[in-house]
């Protein structure tokens, strides 16, 4: 699309109102301090934390691990079906006031599980979300079901059972926790599993790990997109793999700068990515921890990048293409994106 020159301070307000959709979202990083404290005292469950000042204090992360030990706890309020539907709906009507008309919302059963909390009672508070989503707000909402990599493949395969008679409630199956000493490939048996099942598949790799271990979620793992992949640009040949076969990346600059993955928002490489051909997308990851929800991501990373409102297009069309949803859908929200930037 060719686009009339847009002034940098008028930027915030394009990007604000700018259509998009959203595709890396843990819905459990949406669990705002206030929600964690109120879910407590309705559920008399302890958390170590005297406040939520307190709690939020608590945000300050080195790595990934260290924001992991958090989120982890922070989820422990999470018991009834009423529960996974308020945090969902929260998160939700954020997302209908921030323009997102799509989003594809990963969640981590085996957070739960482990805790006693059953299978149904995470996936059909989570669904009635999606399903009052749609009605109620106009946004297109989707789940993918995450394997945790710090526990083995027999337990994701254990996970999949429990979640099969569910199987209409989640579009796909996706890989997140600790990165580094959990390649891909771990995987690689009930990934198989879940593509025979018609499932569409993602993993987180490349946020802390190296280049190879986005090389083996493709090759191995057969992912339609990369969660993160950053370190991909350490490497050319793969680099050119992303480009040439139009692998998304779902890139998560807050996220990034909060877990040190880039010591400031400036030196971030999504201006890399894109000048690179690459399918590159903005998104939150864990916007209750990480300062900012998708419109905040956005308005952050221009400003500290400089990126220019033809790039700003490309990440909300790239967002529209890289995601599950049909085709006449993709081009119905693509029209809705043309008509924001053609008034503007
Ligand atoms: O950014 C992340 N990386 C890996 N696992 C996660 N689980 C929630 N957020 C993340
Ligand atoms: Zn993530």
């Amino acid at each position: 699309m060719n686009l009339k020159p847009i002034p940098a301070d008028r930027l915030p307000e394009l990007l604000r109102g700018m259509p998009k959709a959203e595709l890396h979202m843990h819905i459990e990083g949406s669990l705002e301090p206030e929600l964690i404290f109120a879910l407590a005292q309705r559920n008399g469950v302890s958390i170590p934390y005297a406040s939520v000042e307190d709690l939020r204090r608590a945000y300050a992360f080195t790595n990934l691990q260290s924001f992991l030990d958090i989120y982890y706890a922070g989820a422990s309020v999470l018991l009834k079906e009423q529960d996974f539907y308020d945090m969902a709906w929260a998160y939700l009507q954020r997302a209908a006031a921030e323009n997102v008309l799509r989003t594809e919302m990963f969640f981590d059963p085996q957070t739960h599980t482990a805790r006693g909390v059953a299978m149904e009672t995470v996936v059909n508070g989570l669904h009635r979300a999606c399903v009052d989503a749609q009605a109620q707000l106009g946004v297109s909402a989707a789940l993918i079901l995450c394997f945790l990599r710090h526990l083995s493949e027999e337990e994701a395969f254990a996970t999949l059972e429990q979640a099969l008679p569910h199987r209409d409630k989640f579009i796909g199956i996706g890989l997140d926790s600790s990165e580094v000493g959990h390649p891909p490939e771990k995987f690689a048996r009930v990934f198989a599993r879940c593509r025979e099942l018609g499932f569409h598949l993602v993993a987180h790799a490349g946020e802390e790990g190296p280049p190879a271990y986005v090389w083996t979620a493709l090759d191995v793992l057969k992912v339609e997109r990369v969660d993160h992949g950053v370190q991909s640009s350490k490497d050319a040949a793969l680099m050119r793999r992303l480009a040439a076969d139009r692998i998304p990346l779902t890139v998560c600059p807050l996220s990034n700068l909060k877990l040190c993955v880039f010591p400031d928002l400036a030196q971030h490489n999504l201006g890399a990515l894109l000048d690179a051909g690459l399918v590159a997308t903005v998104n939150s990851d864990d916007p209750a921890y990480f300062g900012g929800y998708l419109n905040e991501n956005f308005v952050q990373t221009f400003a500290a990048t400089g990126l220019t409102a033809q790039q700003a297009f490309q990440l909300a069309d790239n967002s529209f293409v890289a995601s599950f949803a049909s085709a006449a859908q993709k081009q119905a929200w693509r029209e809705r994106l043309q008509a924001h930037f053609a008034g503007f």
